[in-house]
Parts: structure tokens; sequence; C-alpha cells
């Protein structure tokens, strides 16, 4: 760990931030929805099936229902020959029992007659009417679908925590379920600090540059499965920041501010936020702390809990690629607490390091990678920038390599943990 300045606290790991993020907040109350609504929302009640699927014994093909006896010696030269006494088809089933050496014409879906056991596929048949000549003679209880063969009563349908996606609401609906309780999105508001920040389409400066900071959080956000909201830029006047922040509250399940956190002379979220400033002024209660993580990028770090609602705020890095891994490493952790889907951080995976990689020792580095596989073998290239304003870098970069706090060298052929930042579920 590099000695913290004079006076300075000391780095916290990136645990104990990440600890500290998330105790910040808590998962969103749940609702039921309506299954549609519900896709992508994570589901905070364990599902049971209270019946069984398929419900009842049913045809898995167009046929005859028999009882398997009655054509066990079936053959072409000789055919079984059985009187066929009735026809169900799938949600029409006027008949519901027949008699031993009887045929019922049968549809797939159809519900088998009490008496019968099995359904001769009509191709085995030459499809007759009043009777039927059947010429191969099937396994008993072929082309039955039996009843709770999918799911039991008291089966685990979807599991607490689960996000929905198609085929969980699929099997949902098949077991009649109308609504379940989800958590709702959570709702970021993502606000930009910086006077030399110009919105997008607008005219730039000799020494201003484009806001790409709010895209970048509020579409990693909203990927993670929030409603982002991405606030115009906030110049570097506290008055004004807090004036925004205060504004936005209202939407907010959580802030991320990006930039103005730093050790400079303008750094306008720590001026207005620090040690309770705006509360103090009587502008915004609540409070943030600021202090560094063993982290790079994204060593500064602010978190607290602002106004009357205590909303929970992080402040990141401006650097935008700081900015990045800290929303991955903090941010995302935080809206799928809110979400109530676990695990909140993403997983690491392995892979063997084409190049070697030489970085300082202390804190905790993600360096920006290319990850392939190549016949079944994981590699992954780190890429050569290393500043965190290289934002050409980060989009050709598909993972981030994370180098513990206390290594210095990683040589190539070394396997280590990756960030697939595509994956979108984990
Ligand atoms: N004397 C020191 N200077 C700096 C230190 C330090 O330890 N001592 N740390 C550096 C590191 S590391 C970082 S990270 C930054 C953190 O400072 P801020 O959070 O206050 O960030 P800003 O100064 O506001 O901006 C930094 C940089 O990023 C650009 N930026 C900011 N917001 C955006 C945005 N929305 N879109 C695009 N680019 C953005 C900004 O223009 C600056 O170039 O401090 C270092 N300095
Ligand atoms: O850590 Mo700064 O957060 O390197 O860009």
């Amino acid at each position: 760990m590099p000695e913290p300045e004079h006076g300075a606290e000391p780095e916290a790991s990136v645990e104990e931030h990440l600890a500290r993020v998330l105790a910040a907040v808590s998962p969103l109350p749940a609702f039921p929805q309506p299954l549609m609504d519900a896709l992508g929302l994570a589901v905070a009640e364990d599902v049971e099936a209270t019946s069984p699927l398929p419900g009842f014994d049913a045809a898995a093909m167009d046929g005859y229902a028999v009882r398997a006896v009655d054509v066990a010696h079936a053959g072409d030269p000789d055919p079984a020959v059985l009187p066929v006494v009735g026809e169900v088809a799938a949600g029409r089933a006027t008949l519901t029992a027949t008699a031993p050496g009887t045929a019922v014409r049968i549809m797939t879906g159809g519900r088998m007659p009490v008496g019968t056991d099995t359904v001769v596929p009509q191709e085995w048949t030459d499809r007759g009417a009043a009777q039927v000549r059947i010429s191969r003679s099937p396994e008993p209880g072929q082309h039955v679908r039996l009843r709770g063969e999918d799911v039991e009563p008291g089966d685990l349908l979807v599991e607490e925590g689960t996000v929905l996606g198609p085929r969980h609401l699929g099997l949902l609906a098949a077991a009649g379920r109308a609504a379940v309780r989800v958590r709702p999105r959570p709702r970021v508001v993502v606000l930009s600090t910086g006077s030399e920040l110009r919105e997008v389409g607008s005219q730039l400066g000799h020494d201003s540059v484009f806001d790409a900071n709010s895209f970048l959080l509020a579409a990693a956000a909203r990927r993670a499965g929030a409603l982002a909201y991405r606030v115009g830029i906030v110049p570097d006047d506290p008055r004004a920041f807090t004036e925004a922040l205060s504004d936005q509250l209202v939407r907010a399940d959580l802030v991320v501010t990006t930039g103005g956190i730093g050790e400079g002379d303008h750094d306008v979220v720590k001026e207005a936020l620090e040690g309770g400033r705006a509360a103090r002024s009587g502008a915004l209660p609540g409070e943030v702390h600021f202090g560094s993580v063993a982290l790079q990028p994204g060593r500064p770090q602010g978190l607290g809990q602002v106004g009357e609602d205590r909303v929970p705020l992080l402040a990141l890095p401006g650097n935008p690629v700081a900015a990045y891994v800290s929303c991955e490493v903090f941010v995302l952790p935080a809206i799928r607490r809110l979400m109530g889907v676990v695990p909140y951080a993403r997983p690491t995976v392995r892979a063997r390091l084409t190049h070697g990689v030489q970085v300082r020792a202390g804190r905790r580095q993600y360096l920006r990678a290319e990850h392939a596989e190549e016949h079944g073998v994981a590699r992954v290239t780190p890429l050569q920038g290393r500043g965190s304003h290289l934002v050409g870098d980060l989009a050709a970069a598909n993972a981030l390599v994370v180098v513990p706090e206390e290594t210095t060298h990683v040589e190539a052929g070394q396997a280590v943990d990756v960030l697939l930042l595509d994956q979108e579920a984990w």
C-alpha cells in the first residue's frame, strides 16, 4: 500500500469501499406486477408450483389413443383392427373414458381418455374413421405426455433474486401466474460536473470537452436494469451543483456524480458536500464522505446519502476511464442490490495473458483488455494505454484484467482474473 500523505486517512481497499457502498443502499420494496411488466426485473419471492405440469396425461402426437396390450402384436402383414369410438382434440375432451379393445381418435394436446395409455401415431395406421387398422406395435406409454412429468406441485419455479427473462415468464404463465412480486427498476440520476464540459451537439470552445461520462454511466446503469436519467452538465459552482442535485432527488433511488472530487481548486462536488457542508448551510441535508480507495483507475471516491430521504450518492472521479471502472466496481453492485439481484459484483473469469504487464504495487489495477477464446482457450491482451482519459482504448476493450494490489508484474502466459464487460447478465 502506498504511504498515505501526511494527515490523510489511509486508503480503503476495494472490498472495504464496496462493503460501504452496499451498506448505503437497500433493496427497493417489491410489488406484484403483471408478467410482461416483470421482464428484466428480479423476483422478490420464491415462486413454487401449486399444480403439476403437464396438468393431465395428454397425447404428444396426432393419432389414436389405445391400450398398449390391445395392439401389442400389431404388425404389417397382421394389423390390429380396433373400433374408433370417438374423437378428442386439444381443449375438446368430449370423450373422457373408453372400454378395452377400442381406439379413440386423438390430436396432439388432447387429454388421454381413462382406459387408454398409449398413442399410435396416425402414420402407423390407415387413418380410419369408424375403425382403424394399426400396422405397428407401439411401446407402452409411447407418445403420452404424463401429468407432472415436467413440474410437480411444490417445485421451485423461479428463485428469489432471479432476473426474469422470456423463459421464466413462459414458465410462470404455463403455471397460471398472472402476476409476480418484483422489485422495480432503480431510478439512477447521473450528473456530470465540470465547467469545461459541453453537451454533445453544441459548440466546443478552445479549452472545453464534450461530456462523455453521463452517456457512459447512464448507458451502463440502463444496461444493468436501471432507469437512468442523464442530467445535463453542472458547472463548477457549489451552489448550482447543490440546486441541480436537490432538483433531481425526487426521482432518484441513487445519484451518481462524476468529476469535482480531486485535490484541485474547483472540486465542486467535494466543495458542496464534504463534511456535511450543504447540510450545515441548510441547502441540502445528508452527508457525503470523500476519500481514497486502493483502486487504479478510480482512486478518489465519494459516498454518502443526501436529501430528506437520504438518497444514496456515489461521487466518482471525472476521468472517463476512472468513472467507468468505478461504475463497474461500485455503481453496478449498488444498482443490483437496489434491484434485489445477486451476486452484486460481476464474477471474474480466468484467462491467459498474451503479453506480460508491469504495474505499480499498492492499488488494485483494472487494465483495459481484449478477451478472446481460441480453440477453447481463453486469452486476454492488455491494451497499450493506461491513462484514464483514453476513451478510445476503453471502447476498444471488452474486458478488464484485474491485477491484485500486491502484484507488480505478470508474465505472458500466466492466468489472470478478468471481467467480461459485454456480458449483460450474471
Ligand atoms: N495533484 C493531483 N491531481 C490529480 C490527482 C492527484 O492525486 N493529485 N488525481 C488524479 C486522478 S487519478 C483523478 S481520477 C482526477 C480526479 O479528479 P476529479 O474527480 O475532480 O475530476 P475532474 O478534475 O473534474 O476531471 C478530471 C478529468 O476528466 C475530465 N472529465 C471530467 N468529467 C468529464 C466528463 N463528464 N466527460 C468527459 N471528460 C470529463 C476532465 O475534463 C479532466 O480532464 O484528478 C487527477 N488529478
Ligand atoms: O485514479 Mo484516477 O481515478 O487514475 O483516473
